[in-house]
């Protein structure tokens, strides 16, 4: 069994769309980042990657390769499911917590496990997504950024 940690922040900002989870969500504001920015995906990716003792993902998809210039990341996280796969490893079960003032995620949730569990070729039970805000502290309370957290359980292959 393997056990890795992800944790990742971008910046809102008004011009672009806000995907998390790869599920668009209506708001105002979007996050800002090289590729699409969807923070809870690249929270798996760096779970996954740190799992399995393979960097993270600046390692595999480099913020100044214009090849990922607004990739989807949800393409990113199922190439790093091929190299867990590739590893000898299958998803055990995955945890992940979203840090947002607003929007509210809760309508989305279910899609976001549903995007992540098939791109892990996995049931989705194995995946909960959860949200919180952090009562209007810090970066995250000032709608200045939204962050998530990733924690992943990996099991071998049978
Ligand atoms: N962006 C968010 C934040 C929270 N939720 C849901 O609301 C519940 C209460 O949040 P607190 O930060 O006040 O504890 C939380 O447990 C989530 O279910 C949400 O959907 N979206
Ligand atoms: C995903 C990558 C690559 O497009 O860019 P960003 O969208 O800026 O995201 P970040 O979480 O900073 O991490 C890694 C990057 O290499």
């Amino acid at each position: 069994m393997r056990i890795g940690h992800g944790f990742d922040v971008h910046q809102l900002t008004v011009d672009r769309p806000l995907i998390i989870g790869g599920v668009h969500i209506p708001h105002e504001q979007g996050l800002k980042g090289h590729s699409d920015a969807d923070v809870l995906l690249h929270a798996v990716s760096d779970a996954l990657l740190g799992a399995v003792g393979e960097g993270d993902i600046g390692k595999h998809f480099p913020d100044n390769d214009p090849a990922f210039k607004d990739a989807d990341s949800s393409k990113l996280l199922k190439h790093v499911f091929q190299i867990v796969k590739d590893k000898g490893y299958c998803l055990g079960n995955a945890d992940c917590t979203i840090l947002a003032e607003k929007p509210k995620m809760a309508p989305y949730i279910e899609d976001m496990r549903v995007v992540i569990a098939d791109l892990a070729e996995a049931d989705k039970e194995l995946v909960n997504v959860k949200a919180t805000t952090t009562e209007k502290l810090g970066f995250t309370g000032r709608q200045e950024g939204i962050a998530a957290h990733a924690v992943v359980l990996l099991q071998p292959r049978s």
